[in-house]
């Protein structure tokens, strides 16, 4: 796991952002389509205004989010809503979006309905990461239901899971963020500094972002 400190969050910013294109270029020298997931939440918004004017061949691209709230894209808790209003515009509205929630579906058929179409997608080109204080990652909860599932090396590709407190959501499993070539892991703030370093000597199941942490570059700002 590689550590990068910054002296603010938008030197961060604008540095995860050309580190994703960087990312994204060097897989676009294959033949085929690449795959990025992408997390929801507070943290990545500013990422997506830079990167979404990036000059890359978008049309190759396909996008994957990490997780999903169990809502329609117009839903204020949507991620997918947060993707259209920040990243599919611009330059990348010629990427390939792919959704989660399905319309009278509940989560766990949702899931069981689209994670054969993540296969193709797997092993991942490039992920982006976010967590919470809680040492969570993607929607891969501390205590949720359907955590254990989500975290086995088995796991479908698309998990359903229910965290106390929380709206039905969707996951893309340890397994598939794992696969990804690049891994990218963005926080801001004192307490996720602490919760990641916590992480490292919690048990998986505990610290879910410990059990998909290795190998990522860390990108922190206070
Ligand atoms: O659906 C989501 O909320 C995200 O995918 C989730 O995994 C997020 O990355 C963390 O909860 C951190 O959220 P913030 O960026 O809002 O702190």
């Amino acid at each position: 796991m590689k550590f990068k400190e910054y002296p603010d969050r938008e030197m961060l910013v604008m540095d995860v952002a050309q580190q994703i294109v960087t990312d994204l270029n060097m897989a676009l020298v294959g033949p085929d389509r690449v795959s990025i997931a992408v997390p929801g939440g507070t943290t990545p918004a500013p990422i997506f205004d830079v990167l979404c004017a990036a000059d890359l061949d978008w049309a190759r691209v396909d996008v994957l989010l990490t997780d999903e709230r169990w809502v329609p894209a117009d839903h204020a808790r949507s991620n997918a809503g947060l993707l259209y209003r920040h990243l599919l515009m611009d330059r990348a509205a010629d990427a390939h979006f792919v959704p989660y929630y399905v319309e009278g579906m509940k989560a766990k058929e949702g899931a069981a309905q689209t994670s054969g179409l993540i296969e193709q997608h797997v092993p991942l080109d490039v992920v982006v990461l976010g967590m919470g204080a809680d040492m969570h990652t993607a929607s891969l909860f501390p205590g949720a239901l359907g955590l254990s599932d989500a975290m086995a090396a088995d796991a479908p590709h698309l998990c359903a899971v229910q965290a106390e407190g929380q709206e039905p959501r969707v996951t893309l499993s340890a397994a598939v963020l794992n696969s990804a070539v690049q891994k990218h892991l963005v926080i801001f703030g004192d307490d996720k500094r602490a919760a990641l370093d916590a992480a490292m000597d919690a048990q998986p199941e505990d610290a879910p972002i410990s059990a998909v942490v290795q190998g990522a570059t860390v990108h922190w700002a206070a």
